[in-house]
């Protein structure tokens, strides 16, 4: 039995489904850890195949392709370095498969452990592809009793009490826990209350990348049994950490090693989104990503997002000017661009409005022009991104951010054409938020220029489709600090309606936006995934049926009966 021990924590950035190239990145780290005389590695949670592989688990091909994957590196550990605790999607002896990690020593699998607590709820799905494990007892390592909860199994006491009373020393956390707004303070916490129940010290083990629509930020960090943080990883990097363990007086302590600071608020909102589009082109293997620059505030942020991540030659702005374009939006175009190092070409959709018209004219004679004519510049400006992501191989980014996603503001097929969408869950307000804030510093690990991103009259002019002479968002939306904050209540919180005129809001406003919110899902249901960074981002975390005839929330409502 060992009084010391030198644990290796592998923040690392897996792709999903590519066990050969995850295993890669893991025999370096590994490499690097042997050097630094480590005993044991940890991975994060289902690292070996990427976590989350959703439906994939069910095929059985892919399960018997990660154990083949599995035991061909279990083999090569026979080399007197470090053992791993290697999170795989794993079959038991019962046939069913496990959420699992297995101690991996002296080239074979030692022990297994299964996730007890699935997590299926938001955007987690895991009891439609595992089977749950039983409570877990520690794994012997080295003669140390090392209990094994997997991410979720933290969120409540249970696991880690069945494994303190079965006689557990440590515990070592993997996880695969999305970024959300807040959430880096959620997870110390519950690691103090797990600790402070337990007695023991926590290893918080967390993956880092995109994948699709979420983000992992790492942030792992080690908390003592006297809940003092030994270790704080950065987010947003990859980072294999040297931690050393001794035990004193019959308990096992972590030496103090580095503490860095968690980028918080604006900084995690924009490194999140640079993660996200960072990770899906990458692993995608797009060349690059196209984005209609119009001036406005939100094709300037995503291209800036978009630069940070990819640099300035990887991404190719196009302002798609119609009669209705004004100079000043030409000129906010060009001089974003200018700041950002972009190319940017012009290509006038006038000619193809031209064709719409003169085609349809025939079968619209007798009608007014309104929003079809709107939504055909739209459109043409959607084809003309696509033909040239069509030819080049760019993918195209669309732009709208969550304010307008919640009430339908957008065109079908029009801007809303596109493989990604970067401001997706970013509402409004965080979007003049986030520009303020780029502008006055460069993200640390960005790949853009110093200094402002964005002519300051984007930030400050009133926002417009220009779908129409003098059109403002305005006109057809509450301003929006007012639409923000009711939809957050209505998405987020989940707030009656009546709560919300309680706090002082136009009853027939929150009214409205209740209804374009309902009436949206549509359009939702056929937009572009983007990156999640709240609480509750549309898609997988908020599922409504689209043929839908309950508007009970608003007919319940006593303000609704007044205001009909
Ligand atoms: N439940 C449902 N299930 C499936 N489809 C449904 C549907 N309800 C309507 N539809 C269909 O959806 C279509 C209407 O949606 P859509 O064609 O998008 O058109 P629509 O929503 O009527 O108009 C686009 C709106 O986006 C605004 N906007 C804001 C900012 C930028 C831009 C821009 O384009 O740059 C646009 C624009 O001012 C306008 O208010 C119709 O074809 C209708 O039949
Ligand atoms: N003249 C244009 N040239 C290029 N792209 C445009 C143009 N007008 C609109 N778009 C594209 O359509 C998206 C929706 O733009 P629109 O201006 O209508 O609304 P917005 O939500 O105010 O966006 P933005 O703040 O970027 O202007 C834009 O972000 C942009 O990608
Ligand atoms: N993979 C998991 O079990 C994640 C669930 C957990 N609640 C989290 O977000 O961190």
């Amino acid at each position: 039995m060992t009084d010391k021990l030198t644990i290796a924590l592998a923040q690392l950035n897996p792709t999903v489904g590519d066990f050969q190239g995850n295993l890669d990145r893991l025999r370096e780290a590994r490499k690097a850890a042997a050097e630094a005389g480590a005993d044991l590695m940890l991975t994060s949670e289902l690292y070996v195949c990427g976590y989350p592989p959703e439906d994939l688990v069910l095929k059985p091909m892919f399960i018997d392709s990660v154990r083949a994957a599995v035991t061909v590196f279990a083999r090569e550990t026979a080399d007197g370095g470090p053992a791993v605790l290697l999170g795989a999607p794993w079959r038991g002896d019962d046939g069913r498969v496990y959420n699992a990690m297995l101690l991996i020593e002296d080239g074979a699998i030692a022990a297994e452990r299964y996730k007890v607590d699935l997590p299926n709820y938001g955007v987690f799905d895991e009891k439609r592809v595992f089977a749950a494990g039983e409570m877990p007892g520690p794994v012997a390592f080295k003669g140390v009793r090392i209990g094994i909860p997997v991410c979720e199994d933290i969120w409540t006491p249970d696991v880690v009490e069945c494994i303190a009373e079965t006689g557990g020393e440590i515990l070592l956390v993997p996880n695969g826990s999305p970024f959300e707004l807040g959430k880096t303070d959620q997870r110390q916490q519950l690691g103090v209350a797990r600790v402070v129940e337990s007695g023991l010290p926590l290893v918080y083990l967390n993956q880092l990348g995109g994948q699709d629509e979420l983000v992992f930020d790492g942030a792992s960090f080690v908390l003592n049994a006297d809940r003092t943080l030994a270790w704080q990883m950065p987010a947003w990097r990859e980072k294999v950490a040297i931690t050393h363990w001794s035990k004193k007086d019959g308990a096992w302590v972590c030496a103090p090693g580095e503490t860095v600071a968690v980028e918080t608020g604006d900084a995690s909102l924009y490194q999140a989104l640079i993660c996200g589009v960072r990770d899906y082109v990458n692993k995608n293997g797009f060349k690059g990503v196209l984005i209609g620059m119009s001036g406005g505030i939100d094709s300037a942020l995503s291209a800036a997002v978009a630069v940070d991540a990819l640099g300035p030659d990887r991404v190719h702005c196009v302002m798609m000017p119609s009669p209705y374009t004004s100079r000043e939006s030409l000129e906010d175009a060009a001089e974003a661009s200018r700041l950002l190092g972009v190319k940017l070409d012009e290509i006038n959709i006038g000619p193809a409005m031209g064709a719409f018209s003169e085609m349809l004219a025939p079968f619209f004679e007798g009608t007014n022009s309104d929003i079809t004519e709107e939504n055909i510049q739209s459109r043409s400006r959607g084809m003309t991104l696509m033909a040239l992501s069509n030819k080049f191989g760019y993918m195209v980014l669309s732009t709208g951010n969550k304010s307008e996603m919640s009430v339908g503001y957008a065109t079908l097929y029009g801007d809303m054409c596109g493989g990604y969408n970067v401001l997706k869950d970013v509402y409004k307000m965080s979007v003049f938020a986030l520009c303020r804030w780029r502008n006055e510093r460069r993200p640390s690990g960005a790949l853009g220029p110093e200094g402002a991103v964005m002519p300051e009259r984007i930030i400050t002019k009133p926002p417009s489709a220009e779908l129409r002479p003098d059109q403002k968002d305005e006109d057809s939306l509450p301003p929006y600090p007012v639409l923000d904050a009711i939809l957050e209540d209505l998405i987020e919180n989940v707030t009656p309606i009546a709560d919300i005129v309680a706090k002082g809001y136009d009853p027939e406003t929150v009214l409205k936006v209740w209804r374009l919110l309902d009436r949206a899902e549509y359009k939702r249901r056929q937009a572009p995934p983007g990156v999640k960074v709240t609480l509750k981002a549309f898609g997988r975390d908020r599922r409504y049926p689209l043929t839908n005839a309950f508007h009970g929330a608003y007919m319940a409502s006593p303000v609704s009966k007044a205001a009909e």
